[in-house]
């Protein structure tokens, strides 16, 4: 992972096009839903896709609450090299992750208990607005001191027009996004990815 310049996470493509264009404006993972919401695809889609992403882009499989083994094998039939683990998780769901060969993004809610920042080996630690994938902004540079030192992405509410903000405020090593690149709930727009990956990178 390069450190010079903000790594930037566009999450929920569900398109050729639109993985083709992330990957042209220089994204560093593309996240694809396999877990309910209105982004989710079926694991077959997401394998398709994963194909096309170049090596040294990171492919992640996002999860909510499923079983680890669950998450596991719907990772492993996607072909993707990263596991984002949202909901209830244990340091024993990132250890099982890492032994199947995956990386790990562990996400957190803004408003969770402070030991829930605590490093449990994840790559990446995500803190995220209260409702993932909601569009919902919320105080960047209030979890400035929480994670410091860490590698980890911010998100929630982000967009080409405060992602720059809120990576200076934060701190972050990056940031992800998802609802800030769509033209209607679930419906990515190309040009808004590529400005917003251009606008975290400026
Ligand atoms: O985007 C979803 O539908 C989703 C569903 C379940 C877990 C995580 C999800 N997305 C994550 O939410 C943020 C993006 O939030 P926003 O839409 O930009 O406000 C990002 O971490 C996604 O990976």
């Amino acid at each position: 992972m390069s450190t010079d310049k903000p790594f930037v996470k566009v999450c929920g493509l569900s398109t050729a096009q639109d993985v083709a264009v992330a990957v042209a404006h220089g994204a560093d993972a593309i996240g694809f839903v396999l877990t309910e919401s209105v982004r989710e695809i079926p694991v077959q889609r997401a394998a398709e896709l994963v194909k096309a992403v170049p090596a040294g882009i990171a492919t992640v499989a996002v999860f909510r609450s499923e079983d680890i083994g669950t998450v596991l094998e719907r990772a492993g039939q996607a072909g993707v090299g990263w596991v984002q683990l949202h909901g209830q998780r244990t340091a024993a769901d990132v250890a099982a992750a890492h032994e199947a060969g995956f990386k790990v993004i562990r996400a957190v809610r803004r408003n969770d208990p402070e030991e829930q920042f605590a490093d449990w080996g994840e790559e990446l630690l995500l803190i995220d607005a209260s409702v993932p994938g909601s569009g919902e902004s919320w105080d960047y540079a209030a979890v400035k001191d929480l994670a410091a030192g860490r590698r980890w992405l911010v998100a929630g509410g982000l967009s080409a027009q405060n992602v720059a903000e809120a990576l200076a405020a934060s701190g972050a090593f990056g940031a992800d996004v998802s609802s800030g690149v769509e033209s209607a709930r679930g419906v990515k727009e190309p040009k808004l990815i590529a400005s917003f990956i251009e606008a975290a990178k400026a």
